[in-house]
């Protein structure tokens, strides 16, 4: 079985309280990207044990401790009828970008283990294994746009029209772990409900929409200021870093509206529609 685990981008993201378990209670507006890796999941030949092979982007790791590995071990631990699997992960996404590429692997390989084997797997229970994998792993089961909060694992119904919408995400070769950027953060409340923010016409997000994690990198990593006024300067609606970076991502009104846009050649660039 072969799939497209896609990117996330954080359309907002406050960082509003330090939680007893270590993780940080959230509030972010995740939506799809349709920026893909490719994961084919078959059974293994007669006699050979669960591996991955790997193509594409380097993963930093060993391939058995691999997201997609992991992921299928958990259901294993459930289901010990399961066969050991082959599978082959060509990783386009960038890794540490605040894309969630790692966590979209994991999700789409419970959802292929869960098609290919016929376990019958609700929704729900999928959320809850991918929950175990990171957390926001549990957005891509639905892969819909939602409202996150808690640890960004406990999802909330929103209203958001991005139909057609310009995107351009920059990658600038920076890699920034998750725990390494939480760690300079100071939780506090938010000063807009993320909710209705992202309700209004996109043009009034860039006053009301904001990413906690922007002014926490902003002194160790000065280029992320300097794409977010690049993608100003080329006429964004709306700028903003993605997660906890390092990727940036600008959106037009219309696909049509995206200028022809210049960048250094160790960057990774992605243009599209929402
Ligand atoms: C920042 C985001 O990209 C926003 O979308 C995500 O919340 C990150 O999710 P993720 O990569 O799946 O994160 P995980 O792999 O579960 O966690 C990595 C580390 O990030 C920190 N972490 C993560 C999520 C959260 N709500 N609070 C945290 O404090 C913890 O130190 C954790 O050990
Ligand atoms: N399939 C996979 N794709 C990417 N990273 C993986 C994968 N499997 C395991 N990893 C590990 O997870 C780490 C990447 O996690 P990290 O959270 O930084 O990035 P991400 O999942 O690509 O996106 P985000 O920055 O949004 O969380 C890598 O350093 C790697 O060791």
């Amino acid at each position: 079985m072969l799939v497209f685990p896609n990117a996330k981008l954080n359309l907002g993201l406050y960082v509003t309280e330090r939680r007893p378990d270590g993780f940080h209670n959230l509030e972010t507006v995740f939506v799809p990207l349709p920026w893909t890796d490719a994961l084919e999941l078959l059974p293994a030949e007669a006699g050979h044990a669960t591996s991955i092979t790997l193509t594409g982007r380097p993963i930093p790791g060993s391939p058995a401790t691999n997201l997609c590995v992991r992921a299928y071990e958990l259901l294993q631990a459930d289901f010990p009828q399961l066969p050991t699997v082959q599978m082959y992960l060509h990783k386009i996404v960038p890794i540490g970008a605040g894309l969630g590429g790692g966590s979209a692997d994991a999700a789409f390989a419970l959802k292929a283990a869960n098609d290919l084997f016929g376990l019958e797997l609700t929704v729900e229970m999928l959320e809850s294994y991918a929950r175990r994998l990171g957390a926001d792993c549990a957005f891509f089961i639905r892969n819909k746009p939602v409202l996150a909060v808690e640890r960004g694992d406990v999802f909330e119904e929103i209203e958001l029209n991005l139909l057609g919408t310009g995107c351009v995400v920059v990658y600038p070769n920076l890699h920034i772990g998750t725990p390494e950027a939480f760690a300079g953060i100071v939780p506090q409340r938010p000063a807009h409900h993320l909710r209705e923010a992202v309700a209004q016409p996109l043009e009034t997000w860039r006053a009301t929409v904001s990413n906690d994690f922007e002014a926490s990198l902003a002194p160790a990593h000065p280029v992320l200021a300097d794409i977010k006024q690049q993608l100003y300067g080329a006429g964004a609606a709306y700028a903003s870093l993605s997660g906890s970076g390092s990727a940036l991502y600008g959106l037009w009104p219309a696909a049509a509206a995206v200028p022809a846009l210049q960048w250094p050649p160790d960057y990774t660039v992605w243009q599209g529609v929402l």
